[in-house]
């Protein structure tokens, strides 16, 4: 009856509302580039490009235009944490301010929906904090200082030792000595190992070892190898296959974080113990990504702009001719499923085929989809000496197809 394409989208779970939610408030992505000359007279229009990239309705134009606010939260309830009403708890109470923030919800409980400490009245009970760790900057500084000091009654307080406001919690945790050794990361690990399966405590081990510059890696290793090896041990008896497991799954992470295990102290891994005889981990994590059978028979129902463009970038992939496409359309036109089709297609072949988008929400709707910037180590902040942590050996997965959103 209409002869087209609509896109009806039932919104059912919350990544069509995260994704709404992104169209809505952020804006589309649109990026515009071109490769023509500019006019005999040398000019580029730049305001003709931007509006050709750009396409902006009249009430979205206005809004912008006067600068109303974009999203909103409600301040009475942003404004209150946990830790801003056990700042005034420890007003309220000076008998309180004794006790360390961790031992708070032994002799208060915490009023969901009014947001505030109640005093308890039935006492045994215990309550968990939320971890830190060290890679996490400030946030793990403000832990290590609620660890350790009792009765602040404002962030204010918290950051002021010995009379001096100090600019940061970790110039506060310093003034105080509780972090002048690797002792703060002993800390961190044995705190972990009260709650932590032994893979995220293999997980912190490597963050420490990139993040926190221990002195004395071989001692950290030592003191915490067998709560890290807690799961393999169960399943295997032999201790030096044990350690190699874990030295493996160190070096997987070390790797995903740009690093080489070979640069710390910790025992040699045994060519032996190695299954992946040295493959690179990106390499195996994208060949391991499993594709929907359902997605293998898409290609036979593409219209046909979509079926163009699938056998011009297959072609490419299957000659190995390399390429860049650029697939655009208005929003619920197909693009999305186009990639499926494609990224199946590649994957069912055996081959490597790399789903990347700027966004994590963006990233979420393909199968296997990452974020640029966690599959290619991209660092955060780009100034003039930024590079991808990312190596050569890394890139020679051919044939493949990168798919970036
Ligand atoms: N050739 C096709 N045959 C059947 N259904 C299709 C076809 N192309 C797209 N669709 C359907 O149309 C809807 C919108 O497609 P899709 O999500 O791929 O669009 P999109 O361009 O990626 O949208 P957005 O820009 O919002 O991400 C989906 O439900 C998809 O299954």
């Amino acid at each position: 009856m209409f002869n087209c394409h609509i896109n009806v989208e039932v919104c059912s779970s919350i990544k069509a509302v995260k994704y709404l939610y992104k169209y809505i408030y952020k804006g589309h992505d649109r990026a515009s580039f071109s490769i023509d000359q500019p006019d005999s007279d040398g000019n580029i229009d730049e305001i003709k490009r931007y509006v050709d990239a750009r396409w902006v309705t009249p009430p979205e134009a206005m809004w912008r235009i006067f600068g109303f606010p974009l999203c909103a939260n409600d301040p009475s309830k942003a404004s209150k944490s946990m830790l801003t009403e056990y700042f005034k708890a420890n007003q309220n109470h000076p008998w309180a301010r004794n006790i360390l923030y961790k031992d708070f919800p032994g002799r208060f409980t915490w009023q969901k929906g009014k947001k505030y400490w109640k005093e308890r009245v039935e006492r045994y009970q215990i309550g968990r904090i939320v971890s830190a760790n060290p890679a996490e900057g400030e946030r793990y500084y403000l832990r290590v200082l609620l660890n350790h000091v009792a009765g602040k009654t404002s962030y204010e307080d918290l950051l002021t030792v010995d009379g001096r406001l100090c600019g940061s919690f970790r110039e506060a945790a310093e003034r105080l000595g509780l972090i002048e050794a690797d002792n703060t990361l002993d800390d961190c690990l044995t705190e972990a190992e009260q709650w932590a399966m032994p893979c995220s405590l293999r997980r912190l081990f490597a963050t420490i070892l990139v993040h926190c510059e221990p002195g004395d890696v071989r001692g950290l290793w030592d003191r915490h190898f067998e709560p890290m090896s807690d799961d393999y041990r169960r399943s295997h008896t032999c201790p030096i296959e044990v350690e190699q497991m874990v030295l493996l799954d160190i070096r997987g992470m070390l790797q995903s974080m740009g690093k080489d295990i070979a640069d710390f102290s910790l025992p040699c891994i045994d060519d032996a113990f190695d299954p992946t005889e040295g493959e690179a981990r990106e390499v195996i994590e994208e060949s391991n990504v499993d594709f929907d059978i359902n997605d293998t028979k898409l290609a036979s129902s593409l219209n046909l702009e979509q079926r163009v463009a699938y056998d011009e970038i297959l072609a490419s992939v299957e000659h190995a001719d390399g390429g860049v496409f650029f697939v655009d359309g208005p929003g619920g036109t197909g693009k999305t499923f186009l990639y499926r089709a494609l990224l199946a297609k590649v994957r069912s072949k055996g081959n490597i085929a790399i789903a990347t988008a700027t966004s994590g929400v963006a990233a979420s709707i393909m199968p296997g989809g990452r974020t640029a910037h966690s599959r290619f180590k991209i660092p955060l902040t780009c100034d003039d000496g930024a590079s991808c942590t990312f190596t050569k050996q890394r890139l020679i997965m051919t044939p493949g197809l990168r798919i970036t959103c």
